[in-house]
């Protein structure tokens, strides 16, 4: 049976339309903005901490839209299952790269073509942002 990683992603838009992609130290799939749920803790305020951590971005949680939950084989951890609460979230100012994120990149519906990236943002939420 395979184990299953809970998290919080963000399915992340900036003014221009374009969706952010984030790519952590050591690794070299892009996948979403977003992190581990911890015990107890809301999806909405997982995302919120995690976005607040790894891109000093604030938001405001009653504005994220819930999109649904999705599952992939996890980018990093073999034999581990990523399980997804994905939200919306709009974002007007700039973003910055912190803590384990070593590369953010803004992407719109042709550009991420070139680019690695892990199953559940290839296979789940680049085509959901393709096709909204
Ligand atoms: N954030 C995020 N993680 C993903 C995605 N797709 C995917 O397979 N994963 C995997 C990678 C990792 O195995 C796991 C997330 O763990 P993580 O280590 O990045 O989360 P975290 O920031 O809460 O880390 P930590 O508490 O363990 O330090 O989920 C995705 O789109 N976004």
């Amino acid at each position: 049976m395979s184990r299953i990683i809970h998290i919080a992603a963000a399915l992340l838009i900036g003014p221009d339309g374009k969706t952010l992609l984030v790519r952590k130290r050591n690794t070299q799939a892009f996948m979403q903005p977003g992190g581990k749920i911890e015990p107890g803790e809301q999806p909405v305020n997982a995302l919120a901490r995690e976005l607040h951590e790894e891109l000093g971005v604030r938001i405001d949680t009653a504005a994220a839209v819930y999109l649904g939950a999705f599952s992939a084989p996890a980018a990093n951890e073999p034999g581990f299952e990523v399980r997804c609460e994905l939200f919306r979230v709009q974002v007007e100012g700039a973003v910055e790269a912190a803590a384990e994120i070593e590369e953010a990149v803004w992407v719109d519906r042709h550009s991420h073509a070139y680019l690695e990236l892990a199953p559940l943002t290839r296979d789940h939420i680049l085509p959901l942002y393709t096709a909204g």
